[in-house]
Protein backbone atom coordinates (compact mmCIF):
# COMPACT_ATOMS: atom_id res chain seq x y z
CA UNK A 1 0.00 0.00 0.00
CA UNK A 2 1.45 3.36 -1.08
CA UNK A 3 1.82 6.15 1.68
CA UNK A 4 2.24 9.76 2.21
CA UNK A 5 4.42 11.85 4.38
CA UNK A 6 2.54 14.86 5.98
CA UNK A 7 2.46 17.74 8.45
CA UNK A 8 -0.25 19.34 10.27
CA UNK A 9 -0.15 23.39 9.63
CA UNK A 10 0.56 24.89 12.79
CA UNK A 11 -0.61 28.51 13.97
CA UNK A 12 1.85 30.56 12.80
CA UNK A 13 0.58 29.36 8.97
CA UNK A 14 -0.86 33.25 7.65
CA UNK A 15 3.00 34.41 8.39
CA UNK A 16 4.08 31.92 5.41
CA UNK A 17 6.52 33.22 2.97
CA UNK A 18 5.16 34.67 -0.41
CA UNK A 19 7.15 35.67 -2.94
CA UNK A 20 5.49 36.33 -6.37
CA UNK A 21 2.13 36.94 -5.63
CA UNK A 22 0.69 39.21 -3.04
CA UNK A 23 0.01 38.54 0.10
CA UNK A 24 -3.28 38.18 0.96
CA UNK A 25 -4.95 37.00 4.61
CA UNK A 26 -5.27 33.48 5.32
CA UNK A 27 -8.18 31.91 7.11
CA UNK A 28 -6.14 30.02 9.49
CA UNK A 29 -9.50 27.87 10.82
CA UNK A 30 -10.41 26.86 6.86
CA UNK A 31 -6.64 26.30 6.37
CA UNK A 32 -6.88 23.24 9.00
CA UNK A 33 -10.39 21.96 7.65
CA UNK A 34 -9.01 21.97 3.96
CA UNK A 35 -5.56 20.12 5.11
CA UNK A 36 -8.00 17.43 6.60
CA UNK A 37 -9.65 17.15 3.47
CA UNK A 38 -6.52 16.72 1.90
CA UNK A 39 -5.67 13.86 4.08
CA UNK A 40 -9.12 12.40 3.59
CA UNK A 41 -8.87 12.06 -0.01
CA UNK A 42 -5.06 10.66 0.16
CA UNK A 43 -6.53 7.75 2.85
CA UNK A 44 -10.23 7.46 0.36
CA UNK A 45 -8.08 6.45 -2.46
CA UNK A 46 -5.67 3.82 -0.71
CA UNK A 47 -3.30 6.33 0.84
CA UNK A 48 -2.14 5.65 4.27
CA UNK A 49 -0.78 9.24 5.68
CA UNK A 50 2.27 9.10 8.48
CA UNK A 51 2.46 12.71 9.94
CA UNK A 52 5.50 14.22 10.51
CA UNK A 53 5.25 16.56 14.08
CA UNK A 54 3.98 19.42 13.50
CA UNK A 55 6.56 22.76 13.73
CA UNK A 56 4.82 25.34 15.31
CA UNK A 57 7.67 28.06 14.89
CA UNK A 58 7.83 27.39 10.70
CA UNK A 59 4.75 28.75 9.62
CA UNK A 60 5.75 26.67 6.10
CA UNK A 61 6.45 23.74 7.98
CA UNK A 62 3.03 22.43 6.44
CA UNK A 63 4.84 22.34 2.91
CA UNK A 64 6.33 18.98 3.58
CA UNK A 65 7.49 18.22 0.30
CA UNK A 66 9.98 20.74 0.26
CA UNK A 67 12.04 18.82 3.08
CA UNK A 68 13.32 16.30 1.09
CA UNK A 69 13.42 14.04 -2.41
CA UNK A 70 12.66 10.44 -2.40
CA UNK A 71 13.82 7.95 -4.86
CA UNK A 72 13.82 4.42 -5.03
CA UNK A 73 14.58 3.31 -1.00
CA UNK A 74 16.82 6.80 -0.98
CA UNK A 75 15.79 9.95 0.58
CA UNK A 76 17.67 12.99 0.05
CA UNK A 77 17.07 15.77 2.87
CA UNK A 78 17.27 19.17 1.49
CA UNK A 79 18.58 22.02 2.80
CA UNK A 80 16.07 24.87 1.70
CA UNK A 81 17.17 27.43 -0.15
CA UNK A 82 14.81 30.17 2.25
CA UNK A 83 16.82 30.13 5.73
CA UNK A 84 13.60 30.10 7.55
CA UNK A 85 12.73 26.77 6.38
CA UNK A 86 15.73 25.05 7.27
CA UNK A 87 14.52 23.75 10.76
CA UNK A 88 11.64 22.16 9.22
CA UNK A 89 13.90 18.97 7.75
CA UNK A 90 15.03 17.40 10.61
CA UNK A 91 11.68 15.87 11.84
CA UNK A 92 10.75 15.22 8.55
CA UNK A 93 14.39 13.53 8.26
CA UNK A 94 13.49 10.93 11.15
CA UNK A 95 10.05 10.02 10.12
CA UNK A 96 11.06 9.55 6.58
CA UNK A 97 13.64 7.04 8.41
CA UNK A 98 11.85 5.49 10.19
CA UNK A 99 10.34 4.33 7.10
CA UNK A 100 12.73 2.03 6.33
CA UNK A 101 14.59 4.90 3.55
CA UNK A 102 18.01 5.22 3.55
CA UNK A 103 19.14 9.14 4.05
CA UNK A 104 21.49 11.46 2.52
CA UNK A 105 21.76 15.73 2.80
CA UNK A 106 22.15 18.74 1.02
CA UNK A 107 25.03 20.27 2.58
CA UNK A 108 26.37 23.55 2.61
CA UNK A 109 26.57 25.59 0.22
CA UNK A 110 24.24 23.55 -1.54
CA UNK A 111 20.16 24.48 -1.24
CA UNK A 112 17.68 22.45 -2.95
CA UNK A 113 13.77 22.29 -2.10
CA UNK A 114 11.85 19.65 -2.85
CA UNK A 115 9.28 21.47 -4.62
CA UNK A 116 11.64 21.79 -7.62
CA UNK A 117 12.05 18.03 -8.09
CA UNK A 118 9.69 16.48 -10.78
CA UNK A 119 10.86 12.59 -11.38
CA UNK A 120 9.01 10.92 -14.52
CA UNK A 121 10.77 7.25 -14.47
CA UNK A 122 14.24 7.96 -13.72
CA UNK A 123 14.39 11.43 -15.24
CA UNK A 124 14.51 13.87 -13.16
CA UNK A 125 13.78 17.24 -13.84
CA UNK A 126 15.01 20.40 -11.21
CA UNK A 127 13.90 23.78 -11.59
CA UNK A 128 17.00 25.84 -11.88
CA UNK A 129 17.07 29.74 -10.42
CA UNK A 130 14.59 30.02 -7.31
CA UNK A 131 15.53 27.80 -4.33
CA UNK A 132 17.32 25.34 -5.99
CA UNK A 133 21.26 26.08 -6.96
CA UNK A 134 24.23 24.80 -8.78
CA UNK A 135 25.33 23.08 -6.11
CA UNK A 136 21.98 21.98 -4.67
CA UNK A 137 21.88 20.00 -7.89
CA UNK A 138 25.17 18.71 -8.46
CA UNK A 139 24.48 16.74 -4.97
CA UNK A 140 21.38 15.53 -6.22
CA UNK A 141 22.62 14.39 -9.33
CA UNK A 142 25.45 12.34 -7.46
CA UNK A 143 23.02 11.40 -4.55
CA UNK A 144 21.22 9.89 -7.24
CA UNK A 145 23.19 8.54 -10.01
CA UNK A 146 24.18 5.26 -7.97
CA UNK A 147 20.64 4.47 -8.46
CA UNK A 148 20.06 5.02 -12.22
CA UNK A 149 18.64 8.53 -12.14
CA UNK A 150 19.02 11.08 -14.75
CA UNK A 151 19.06 14.60 -13.10
CA UNK A 152 18.46 17.04 -15.70
CA UNK A 153 18.38 21.25 -14.72
CA UNK A 154 15.43 23.29 -16.22
CA UNK A 155 15.15 27.04 -15.84
CA UNK A 156 12.65 28.39 -13.18
CA UNK A 157 11.69 32.03 -12.95
CA UNK A 158 8.71 33.09 -12.85
CA UNK A 159 7.48 30.55 -10.14
CA UNK A 160 8.22 29.63 -6.86
CA UNK A 161 9.43 26.29 -7.47
CA UNK A 162 9.49 23.75 -10.33
CA UNK A 163 6.51 21.94 -9.44
CA UNK A 164 4.41 25.54 -9.27
CA UNK A 165 4.85 25.50 -13.21
CA UNK A 166 4.77 21.94 -14.28
CA UNK A 167 3.64 18.37 -13.04
CA UNK A 168 3.43 14.99 -15.43
CA UNK A 169 0.40 12.90 -15.89
CA UNK A 170 0.59 9.61 -15.48
CA UNK A 171 1.67 8.66 -19.12
CA UNK A 172 4.70 11.18 -18.53
CA UNK A 173 3.23 14.19 -20.25
CA UNK A 174 4.18 17.32 -18.54
CA UNK A 175 1.58 19.85 -17.98
CA UNK A 176 2.06 23.69 -17.21
CA UNK A 177 -0.16 26.96 -17.38
CA UNK A 178 2.45 28.05 -20.76
CA UNK A 179 2.86 31.83 -19.02
CA UNK A 180 4.78 30.50 -16.18
CA UNK A 181 6.27 27.81 -17.86
CA UNK A 182 9.96 29.36 -18.96
CA UNK A 183 10.91 26.70 -21.47
CA UNK A 184 8.30 24.11 -22.60
CA UNK A 185 10.74 22.59 -24.55
CA UNK A 186 12.77 21.55 -22.11
CA UNK A 187 10.56 18.39 -21.59
CA UNK A 188 9.93 15.81 -24.16
CA UNK A 189 6.27 15.93 -24.13
CA UNK A 190 4.45 19.28 -22.95
CA UNK A 191 0.61 19.91 -23.07
CA UNK A 192 -0.50 23.09 -21.90
CA UNK A 193 -3.45 23.71 -19.15
CA UNK A 194 -5.54 26.60 -19.30
CA UNK A 195 -5.29 27.84 -15.40
CA UNK A 196 -2.32 27.81 -13.16
CA UNK A 197 -3.62 24.78 -10.84
CA UNK A 198 -4.69 23.08 -13.60
CA UNK A 199 -0.70 22.33 -14.24
CA UNK A 200 -0.65 20.51 -10.55
CA UNK A 201 -1.70 16.91 -9.88
CA UNK A 202 -1.02 14.13 -7.79
CA UNK A 203 -1.05 10.93 -9.26
CA UNK A 204 -3.45 8.65 -6.85
CA UNK A 205 -3.08 5.62 -8.96
CA UNK A 206 -5.93 4.03 -11.56
CA UNK A 207 -5.78 7.53 -13.47
CA UNK A 208 -6.78 9.29 -10.71
CA UNK A 209 -5.36 12.47 -10.32
CA UNK A 210 -5.35 14.91 -6.90
CA UNK A 211 -6.16 18.45 -7.66
CA UNK A 212 -7.15 21.82 -6.71
CA UNK A 213 -11.13 23.14 -6.88
CA UNK A 214 -8.96 26.72 -8.40
CA UNK A 215 -8.69 24.69 -12.03
CA UNK A 216 -12.20 23.62 -12.90
CA UNK A 217 -11.56 23.81 -17.22
CA UNK A 218 -8.21 21.35 -16.41
CA UNK A 219 -10.63 19.27 -14.76
CA UNK A 220 -12.82 18.99 -17.31
CA UNK A 221 -9.51 18.61 -19.95
CA UNK A 222 -8.40 15.80 -17.64
CA UNK A 223 -12.01 14.02 -17.92
CA UNK A 224 -11.85 14.66 -21.77
CA UNK A 225 -8.16 12.82 -21.11
CA UNK A 226 -9.88 10.03 -19.54
CA UNK A 227 -8.28 10.86 -16.27
CA UNK A 228 -10.19 11.22 -12.77
CA UNK A 229 -10.04 14.25 -11.43
CA UNK A 230 -10.04 14.17 -7.72
CA UNK A 231 -10.78 17.97 -6.41
CA UNK A 232 -9.61 19.33 -3.18
CA UNK A 233 -10.56 23.30 -2.02
CA UNK A 234 -6.89 24.43 -0.98
CA UNK A 235 -7.47 28.32 -1.34
CA UNK A 236 -5.58 28.93 1.99
CA UNK A 237 -2.66 27.50 0.84
CA UNK A 238 -2.35 28.61 -2.50
CA UNK A 239 -2.40 31.85 -0.80
CA UNK A 240 0.73 30.98 0.16
CA UNK A 241 2.15 29.83 -3.14
CA UNK A 242 1.32 26.31 -1.82
CA UNK A 243 -0.17 23.23 -4.42
CA UNK A 244 -1.82 19.80 -4.02
CA UNK A 245 2.03 18.48 -4.65
CA UNK A 246 3.94 20.24 -1.82
CA UNK A 247 1.79 19.19 1.23
CA UNK A 248 2.61 15.65 0.80
CA UNK A 249 5.61 13.30 0.30
CA UNK A 250 4.61 10.00 -1.62
CA UNK A 251 5.97 6.91 -0.89
CA UNK A 252 5.43 4.56 -3.61
CA UNK A 253 7.95 1.57 -2.50
N1 LIG B 1 6.54 22.71 -3.04
C1 LIG B 1 5.85 23.84 -2.93
O1 LIG B 1 5.20 24.28 -3.85
N2 LIG B 1 5.90 24.46 -1.76
C2 LIG B 1 5.22 25.65 -1.47
C3 LIG B 1 5.94 26.44 -0.43
C4 LIG B 1 5.26 27.72 -0.10
C5 LIG B 1 5.92 28.51 0.99
N3 LIG B 1 5.11 29.66 1.30
C6 LIG B 1 7.31 28.97 0.61
O2 LIG B 1 7.45 30.06 0.07
O3 LIG B 1 8.26 28.24 0.83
Amino acid sequence: MPSAIVRRPGPRLAEGLVTHIERTPVDAALAVRQWQQYVDALEAHGWTTIEVPAIDECPDGVFVEDTMVVYGDLAVIARSGANERRPEAAEAERTVAAQGYRVTHITEPGTLDGGDILKIGSTVYVGQGGRTNDEGIRQLREALAPLGAEVRAVPVRKVLHLKSAVTALPDGTVIGYEPLVDDPQAFESFRPMPEEAGSHVVLLGEGRLLMAASAPESAKLFEQLGYQPVVVDISEFEKLEGCVTCLSVRLRR
